[in-house]
Order: C-alpha cells, then structure tokens, then sequence
C-alpha cells in the first residue's frame, strides 16, 4: 500500500521510534522509504546503527521530500516546528500529528492552503504491537486519508476513529493509560512482596493477571461486572479484597486521574 511512498519522521523520541519500528518490523515499508530529522544527534544516531537505510535529514528538506509527514515531537515544539515546515509542506502531501492536545485546525492555521492533517493518538504499548491509537481527521482530510493513517497504526496494534472533539478524552485514558496502569501493576507487585513473595515472582503474577483479564474482556466481550462477579465467591476473598478498593475509592481515584489528564490535554490546546 506504500510502494513508492516516502514517509517522514520529525521527532525520534519515545513516540516517534515506536512508531518507525512498527512500521519496519511489519514490513509496511523499506528503510529506504523512509526519512528521519530530529534535533538530538543521539538519537539519530541510535536510528543509524539499527536502521543503516533510513536517510537523515533537516526537517526542511524532509518535510519538502515526502509524501506522508509524521510529526511526533512534544506539543510545547510544535508550533515553532509548524512555523519552520510552513513554506516546505504543500497540498499534495498528508500530515500526521500525534501531538497531545494540538488540534488539526491550529496545525492547518500554521501551513499555507488546505492541507490535509490525520491527527492521531497511540500508546507505548505500540511497542510490542498491543497499542491503540484513535484517528480524527482534519477539515481538508478524507475518510482515505484517515484509512491511510490508520494502515500505518494497525502495524503497532489497534485503531479507532473517532470525532476530534473527543480527542482529549482519549488522550486521557488510553493515551497516558499505561502510566497509570503502571503504577498499578507495581503495586500490585507491591502487595505480592509485603506479603512475602520474590519480586519477580509477584511482577509475574501481576503482569499476567492484567493481562489475561483485558484478555478475557476482548474475546469475550462480556460486561467488566459480570466478568468481576465470575472471581467473586459469597463470603470468599474477592470480595474481602474489592471492599477494601472501594473504601479506597479506586474507580473515583482513576475516574479522576483521567479527567485530570483530559484537562491537561485541553490545557496543551490552550482551550483552558
Ligand atoms: N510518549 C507517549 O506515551 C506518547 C506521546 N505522544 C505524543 O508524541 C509526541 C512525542 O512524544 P515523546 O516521543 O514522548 O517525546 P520525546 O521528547 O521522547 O520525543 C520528541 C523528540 O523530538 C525532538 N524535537 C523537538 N523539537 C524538534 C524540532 N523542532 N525538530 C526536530 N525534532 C525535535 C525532541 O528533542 P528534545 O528532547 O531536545 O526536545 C525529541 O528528541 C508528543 O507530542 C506526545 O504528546 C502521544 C501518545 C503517547
Ligand atoms: O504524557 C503525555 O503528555 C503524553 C501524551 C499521552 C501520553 N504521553
């Protein structure tokens, strides 16, 4: 689907390297289909010894020499950036933005002429290809362009369309999700460690009993109560133990945490 297409990546950091070695390990395109700019010679110089292929470039060249424009650098970088690439990126080419926060109508004030801006929202679990990343289009972006977006995507795991005024909400909670899901995995770890079990043993436990539930939800797409009262024997343990979080207000602690980060995503936007 990307024969012949260059892509180009400005900002290789946690994102950005996530992303390109999606894309390069499912073999969605060729090294030499792609180009890399960022300001850290570091970093580019990592990309060179794993990717000897990849051309480097400043971004004004690249972003003048591609066909697809992925921008991954912090929101804070990104309107100097646009102001930088305003001259360089031009109609025929498709922009990608998985800035948090930034809307794809203050990325199209920043360019000249309709130009047509995929914003996007993934996850560090993109790394081992299990992310979700959600896709809003822009004024000048078609349903084709969203589906172009979301065949880059797929390569790192699930996608989601959604309308771009939701996009902070998803920022919140899938986007900055796996920090808290994080904290509670070594928490729960933790726990396992008070209680006298080796770390690694207890990590292990954790891990794949965060794991097989999201599982169990996917594939079977039951209801998380129904799935919750499955554990819960009358008078058992479970529900010794979902007492205790609800005397902790765990659900209100991570309804919070997620309308925190939704705020904070607005605030990015400067819609605060
Ligand atoms: N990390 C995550 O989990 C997620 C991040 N995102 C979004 O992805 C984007 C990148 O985040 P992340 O990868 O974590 O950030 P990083 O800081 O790891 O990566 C950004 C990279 O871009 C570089 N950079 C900054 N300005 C420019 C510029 N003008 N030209 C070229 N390169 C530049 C940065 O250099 P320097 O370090 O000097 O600034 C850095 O190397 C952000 O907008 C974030 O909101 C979205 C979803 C999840
Ligand atoms: O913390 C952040 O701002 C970025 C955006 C979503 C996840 N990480």
């Amino acid at each position: 689907m990307f024969e012949n297409q260059k892509i180009g990546l400005v900002g290789c950091g946690k994102m950005g390297t996530i992303l390109l070695s999606g894309m390069l390990r499912n073999r969605l395109v060729a090294e030499s289909q792609i180009r890399v700019a960022d300001v850290v010679k570091e970093r580019l110089e990592e990309i060179h010894e794993a990717y000897p292929d990849i051309v480097q470039e400043s971004n004004q060249p690249l972003a003048r020499s591609v066909d697809i424009l992925i921008l991954a650098v912090k929101p804070q970088n990104l309107p100097e950036l646009l102001n930088e690439l305003t001259e360089d990126i031009h109609s025929g080419q498709l922009i990608v933005s998985v800035a948090a926060g930034i809307s794809t109508r203050l990325i199209e004030k920043h360019l000249s002429g309709p130009v047509r801006v995929v914003r996007a929202m993934p996850n560090t679990p993109a790394l081992v290809g299990e992310g979700v990343t959600a896709l809003a289009a822009g004024a000048y972006a078609t349903q084709k362009d969203v589906e172009t977006v979301a065949r880059l995507f797929e390569a790192v795991g699930l996608t989601v369309k959604i309308n771009e005024n939701l996009m902070d909400a998803v920022t919140g909670l899938s986007g900055s999700g796996p920090g808290y899901v994080f904290v509670i995995l070594e928490a729960l770890a933790d726990a396992g460690v008070f209680l006298g079990l080796p770390r690694e043993t207890a990590l292990k436990l954790a891990a794949q009993t965060l794991l097989g539930s999201a599982k169990l939800y996917l594939r079977t797409g039951k209801h998380p109560g129904e799935l919750k009262d499955m554990v819960t024997s009358p008078g058992g343990t479970t529900i010794a133990g979902l007492k205790a979080l609800e005397e902790g207000r765990l659900r209100a602690t991570l309804m919070t945490a997620v309308e925190a980060a939704t705020r904070r995503s607005k605030v990015l936007a400067g819609d605060e």
